[in-house]
């Protein structure tokens, strides 16, 4: 669980790390189903993990809900001397399945903030519209309340008095 603020918003994000392994994958695709957003993980220094992204890539649009917000990263920056995967190949892949890219390093906390900012940025601009809503809906629940305290209505009886406790 982790809490950032975007605009102002309180955005709690709950995070799920699936097993990356060819063995759980029955079960990691059920992780994608309830999912918001996704990162698309590999490492550096590894060109295998690099190969493996499009098959990550073609599971989520076949399992996880259409509006899902995906973004590249590129992990383990930090270990550069190691590097197989170059951050133009990176670049690339992200611009051809339209996704922003990030090298990161969870060793470091190199672009850890700013990858979860974004991705939290992208589901709200995703849910924009359910958000709007859900404002629109409490905004007029608060008024609802303002007026019938204003006019002490609390038990449903119109001559209650202004001013009650209940
Ligand atoms: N140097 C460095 N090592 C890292 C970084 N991130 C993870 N590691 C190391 O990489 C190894 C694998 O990390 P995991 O978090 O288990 O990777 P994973 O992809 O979740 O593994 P699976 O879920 O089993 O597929 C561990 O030894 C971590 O300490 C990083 O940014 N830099």
């Amino acid at each position: 669980m982790k809490t950032l603020e975007i605009d102002g918003i309180k955005v709690r994000i709950q995070i799920w790390d699936t097993a990356g392994q060819e063995r759980y994958q029955t079960i990691t695709k059920q992780y994608y189903r309830r999912a918001q957003g996704i990162f698309l993980v590999y490492d550096i220094t590894s060109e295998r993990s690099f190969q493996h992204i499009m098959k990550w890539a073609s599971d989520v649009d076949e399992y996880a809900p259409e509006k899902v917000q995906k973004v590249l990263i590129g992990n383990k920056s930090d270990e550069e001397h190691k590097r197989q995967v170059a951050t133009e190949q990176g670049n690339k892949l992200a611009k051809a399945y339209g996704m922003d890219f990030f090298e990161t390093s969870a060793f470091t906390n190199h672009n850890i903030t700013e990858s979860f900012t974004r991705l939290a940025e992208l589901v709200l601009q995703a849910n924009k519209k359910d958000l709007d809503l859900l404002r629109v809906s409490i905004n007029d629940q608060l008024d609802l309340a303002a007026l019938e305290e204003e006019a002490g209505v609390c038990d449903g009886s119109s001559n209650a008095q202004k001013t009650c406790w209940c």
